[in-house]
This record gives structure tokens, sequence and C-alpha cells, in this order.
């Protein structure tokens, strides 16, 4: 299937993702396809969310939008879809209201019960595997496509908080009064993970992206103990299946937002190939911490983009000294999804800065 795809023209992120120093950073942002493009909300008056994510001309078109939009300025496209297609494949009913909101959450590990036994990804998920390879098509090989999924602690969250929490305090509850059957949910969760990145990869998906967007909310023993067991069976398990399936060995990124503490450890022992890093750290502290062992992603504050220009072209320049200062690879990104009211202009202004402050040579 792969030979039917058009060749790619620009592999700038696959080059950085492998550690390698490219002549200037790629750069993409999380969210990309969302509530700031006009043309976005314009689609969603007339379908819904989920609608949209599935039905795969529609989750093509939406994906394709920031690239038409940004044109030569962006480096890599991501699926439209959600993190949450996950519960809703293991039998919980997700609603988008206009936040997520879980009908039925798990309330005690006698709700375990209620979800699906054995997971058919390639069933439940087909959709999203047919919106990456038409999307794959549709791009022309303009970019690469960047395929996702959320982390098993995030998703577990949600599922048992039923939508966003502050203080996330029923997951935790989970995790403190019954540790073991956390455990194992938390496995069996990172299982249909597994199943689903090798699908989009099989579907076209030229890297991976986990999202663990709630990594920061646990301690450092919490995280060793809970979330990062699942995301090494996550990366494992993929890289194993991919080789077993004669597939593409694509990078794979870690997103544990927060999980600042623990770069160093998951550097040398997660098995990813890039780490995305929020903007509460430094690019050379971030550095340091990971040595040469991966590729970094990140980190802007998403709100400097509400800053007008001047603040977002300081900012970019500043970043771009930091993650050139140290050796290795760097995708530039925002430290976390773009928000809905920042003004396009801003972000074509936030790509055309990056083109021009982060070419390789140290100054
Ligand atoms: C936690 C999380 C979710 N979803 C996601 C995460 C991890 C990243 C992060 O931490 O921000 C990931 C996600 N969600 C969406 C994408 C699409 C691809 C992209 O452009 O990055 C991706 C990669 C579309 C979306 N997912 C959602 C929207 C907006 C929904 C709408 O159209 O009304 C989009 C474009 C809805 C969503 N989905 C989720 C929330 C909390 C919300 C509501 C708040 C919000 O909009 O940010 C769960």
């Amino acid at each position: 299937m792969a030979d039917t795809f058009p060749p790619l023209r620009n592999d700038l992120i696959l080059r950085a993702a492998r550690g390698e120093e490219t002549e200037r950073a790629p750069v993409w942002v999380m969210r990309q396809a969302g509530r700031y493009l006009p043309e976005f909300r314009k689609m969603r008056e007339s379908h819904e969310f989920f609608e949209i994510c599935r039905t795969p001309e529609l989750a093509t078109e939406i994906t394709l939008q920031p690239i038409r939009r940004y044109s030569g300025l962006v480096d890599a496209s991501i699926i439209f879809s959600d993190i949450l297609v996950i519960p809703q494949a293991m039998g919980m009913e997700v609603l988008m209201n206009p936040g997520p909101f879980f009908p039925d959450p798990l309330v005690t590990p006698a709700d375990i019960s209620k979800l699906t036994d054995v997971v058919d990804v390639d069933k439940e998920l087909k959709y999203v595997f047919e919106a990456i390879t038409q999307t794959r098509k549709a791009l022309g090989g303009e970019v690469p496509l960047i395929g996702f999924c959320g982390a098993p602690w995030t998703l577990f969250a949600y599922m048992i908080e039923g939508g966003g929490s502050k203080t996330l305090q029923k997951a935790k509850t989970w995790l403190f009064k019954y540790p073991e059957e956390s455990k194992a949910l938390l496995l069996r969760i990172a299982d249909v993970c597994v199943d689903f990145l090798v699908g989009q990869v099989r579907a076209g998906a030229q890297l991976l992206q986990v999202f663990d967007s709630w990594a920061g909310e646990l301690s450092p023993y919490d995280f060793s103990t809970f979330s990062y067991p699942s995301l090494v069976h996550i990366s494992t398990n993929v890289r194993r299946r991919l080789a077993d399936e004669n597939l593409p060995s694509v990078p794979m990124i870690l997103f544990a937002k927060g999980a600042n503490h623990a770069l160093g450890f998951l550097a040398k022992n997660a098995g990813y190939d890039v780490l995305g890093i929020d903007w509460v750290i430094d690019p050379v502290e971030a550095r340091r911490a990971v040595g040469d062992k991966v590729a970094l992603q990140g980190n802007m504050d998403p709100n400097v983009l509400f800053g007008g220009r001047d603040a977002i072209e300081a900012a970019v320049k500043r970043m771009c000294q930091g993650f050139r200062e140290g050796k290795g690879g760097w995708i530039a990104n925002l430290g976390h999804g773009i928000t809905p009211g920042v003004a396009p202009e801003d972000l074509r202004w936030f790509f055309e800065c990056i083109h021009k402050y982060s070419c390789a040579s140290r100054s």
C-alpha cells in the first residue's frame, strides 16, 4: 500500500526526530486543526465534533486546513481526531458539549466489567485508519502525517473523572485506593493504544505522538509507578509489532506534559525518539537533562500568541537560541495546544519567526 502514496517532499521533521541538527527547525503546532481557524468553525456549524472524527472525508478536509493556509511554513500535519476515541472504542459513551463529557464514567473497579472485553481496534477505529489513508494521499507528499493517541494515564483520568477536572481527585483516589486494579486498567488501555498506533502506521502515519497531557499532575513517584510503565509498554510493543509486520519504523514522540522532572530518565529508558516539553522548563535545561539521547519538541507558551507580534518574535528568538545551544534534533512547537481565540495571522507570524531564527548555526 505504501507505494501508492505520493513521494514525500519535506522530510525535515523526520530528520530532526532522528536526532539530526537540521538546517532550520521543522515546525508544527499541537491542535493546529482547530477552533482558532474560521474554516474549522464553519465546518463545526453543520457537523458534530465526533461526526467529523468518524467521517474520513471531513477529517481529511480539516487536517488539510492548516496545511493549505500555512503552505510552505508548516512541516507536519496531524490527523484530525481526538484522544477520547479510545475510551469510545472500549465501550464508553463520550460526548463533546463543549468539553468532553462521559455520561457513565467508571466509579469503582466493579465498573471495569462494563468495558468491552476484547477491543477489535481494526473494526472500532477503522474510521481513523481510513481518514489517515485518505489524508496521506490528499497531502500529495507536501509534509509528513502524524498519528497519535492519548497516554493510558490521561485516558484513565478522563474515564474516571467523566470529563475535565482541576484536581483529578477521583482518578487519584483510584491510584491510591485501588493501585493494583489501576495498574491493570492502565495496561489494558495501553494494549488498545498499541493496536491503535500500529494500525495508524499501517494506514499511512509517518510519525506517532503519545499525549500524556496530565502527566504533570502526578508526583515523580506516582508518575514512575503508574504512568511510566504504560508508556514503555506502548513504545516496546509498537516497535516490536512494526518490525514483525514489516511496517516502517516511524519516529515516536512522547509528550508527557509537566513531567519535566522525569526528562533525563525518559530519554534513557522510555523508548521514544522525541520528548515534547512544555514552557515551564528552559530549553537549555531540558537539553542538559536528556543529553543527546533524544530529540526535543516544544516549547513556547501558547499564550504568547496573544501578546502581539513583537512578543512572539522575542519569545521565538529566545527559544531558538536556547534549543540551538545544545546538540541534537529539535522540532519547534508550542508547549501545549493552540487555544481558540488566537488570530490565524499571529500563528503565521510564529511560523515565520521560526523560519527566520532557527537556523542551525550557533551564534
Ligand atoms: C486532552 C486532549 C483531548 N484531545 C487531545 C488532547 C491531548 C492534547 C492536549 O492536552 O491538548 C488531542 C487532540 N484533540 C484534537 C486533536 C486534533 C489534531 C490537532 O490539530 O492537533 C488532537 C491531537 C482535536 C480537538 N479536540 C477537541 C476540539 C474542539 C472541539 C470543538 O470543535 O468544539 C478539537 C479541535 C475537543 C477536546 N478534546 C479534548 C478536550 C479537553 C477538548 C475540549 C477542549 C479543547 O477544545 O481543547 C481531549
